[in-house]
């Protein structure tokens, strides 16, 4: 009895132990029983989603943005002492100058004012919109339904040498140049120039979508440039007879979400190297521009055109007509599409100077071209007018 009562004593005590020792290191049986049903089932999920992730990999329309720049934006994000981009807050959103075209038809007094309108807008912002522009709702809806159709396409089948019979290097995506964060461009997009698709691209859906767009756009781009060109005193067929479909280029973007805070930029900034650019998007915004050295985001209106003045519209103009630094600013949660045309002049064309004293020296399409792309590879970013300033070096 005494025995038995001291066995289970000396039993009792070291059950309180070990029930003291398992309360302290949680590492009874029982747990580690679940530990390792825990331990199963995480490493079941691990290679469940690694195997969903490199199937969806193979058919995934999306680039891979951050496996390719990973080193990039991790530098970047532990680096930056601020923001990429400058606080949302700070940016004030607001409505370009909204044009409406239906009143050049009505001739008179209601004609001129509209012209000053364009000339003012593009004297003071560089950017305006454009209602009752000529380009049925129905084209921009073709045009946007063929440019998701293009970019849902499989990544690996867009990079593709022969992807829709374009010309080499016509698909781009991210900054392939990019040394460090802010270089980086959040976006894909489908540089199509207008030769290809009288060319290779013949008689696709693609192309006719393309080319119907593309007239209409390019009309209502000579008649805006012959506008502002009247507006300086000059009677110019400069525009019609230089600005051609062939010499000019469409580019589809597409900004997928962009999941990195506080955010990357969709497209960097800059200037555009043409005469006009003609900007249709849709309605999630993200375009911001200089305004009196701020930069302040664009309301977007999918059934206005966007204008605004490119870097040989202000040469032309000797400075009168101002090409104005933008950029894209990617969305975390929404894909935004965008149509850019660019008006541009035959490869040998003259930018003649009109203006007294010239500020620039007058250069061709070609040399232009030539010195962004010298520029970009040598010094990472384009210099753009100031290098033709009369007297640079
Ligand atoms: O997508 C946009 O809003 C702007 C596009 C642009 O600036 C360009 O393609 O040059
Ligand atoms: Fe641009």
């Amino acid at each position: 009895m005494h025995k038995r009562g001291k066995s289970n004593a000396i039993c009792t005590l070291h059950t309180n132990h070990t029930k003291k020792y398992y309360r302290t290191c949680l590492h009874t049986p029982f747990h580690w029983f679940i530990y390792i049903i825990f331990a199963k089932t995480f490493c079941f999920a691990l290679s469940t989603f690694l195997q969903v992730k490199s199937l969806s990999m193979m058919n995934s329309s999306d680039p891979p943005f951050y496996e390719i720049y990973k080193t990039l934006i991790e530098e970047g994000l532990g680096k930056a002492q601020k923001p990429i981009i400058d606080k949302p807050s700070i940016i004030q959103e607001c409505e370009l100058p909204m044009i409406d075209l239906s009143k050049l038809r009505l001739g008179g007094v209601e004609r001129e004012e509209c012209m000053e309108d364009i000339a003012k807008a593009s004297r003071e912002w560089g950017f305006f919109q454009v209602m009752n522009h000529g380009i049925p709702m129905e084209v921009l809806e073709e045009i946007r339904l063929e440019e998701v159709n293009v970019f849902q396409r499989p990544f690996v089948e867009k990079i593709g040498e022969k992807f829709l019979n374009l010309s080499p290097g016509s698909y781009r995506w991210g900054t392939p140049s990019a040394t460090c964060i802010h270089q980086l461009s959040w976006s894909e997009a489908l540089h199509i120039s207008l030769e290809d698709i009288s060319g290779s691209l013949t008689g696709t859906p693609l192309s006719s979508t393309v080319e119907q767009y593309s007239e209409l756009v390019l009309k209502l781009a000579q008649k805006l440039a012959e506008i502002l060109a009247e507006k300086l005193g000059y009677k110019s067929t400069f525009f019609q007879e230089t600005c051609v479909p062939s010499s000019c280029y469409l580019r589809m973007n597409r900004y997928p979400p962009c999941p990195i805070s506080p955010g990357l930029f969709g497209l960097m900034p800059h200037t555009d190297s043409d005469f006009l650019t003609i900007l249709s998007q849709d309605e999630v915004g993200g375009l911001q521009l200089v305004k009196d050295g701020k930069w302040i985001a664009v309301k977007p209106n999918p059934q206005a055109l966007v204008i605004n003045i490119g870097d040989f519209f202000q040469a032309w103009s000797n400075g009168i007509y101002k090409s104005v630094e933008h950029r894209v600013v990617a969305n975390e949660h929404a894909e935004r599409f965008s149509t850019a045309f660019f008006v541009c002049p035959i490869k040998d064309a003259v930018i003649q100077i009109c203006g007294e004293p010239p500020k620039y020296r007058p250069f061709s399409y070609q040399e232009y071209r030539r010195q962004v792309h010298k520029d970009v590879k040598n010094l990472g970013q384009k210099v753009g007018l100031a290098r033709f300033l009369v007297g640079a070096t």
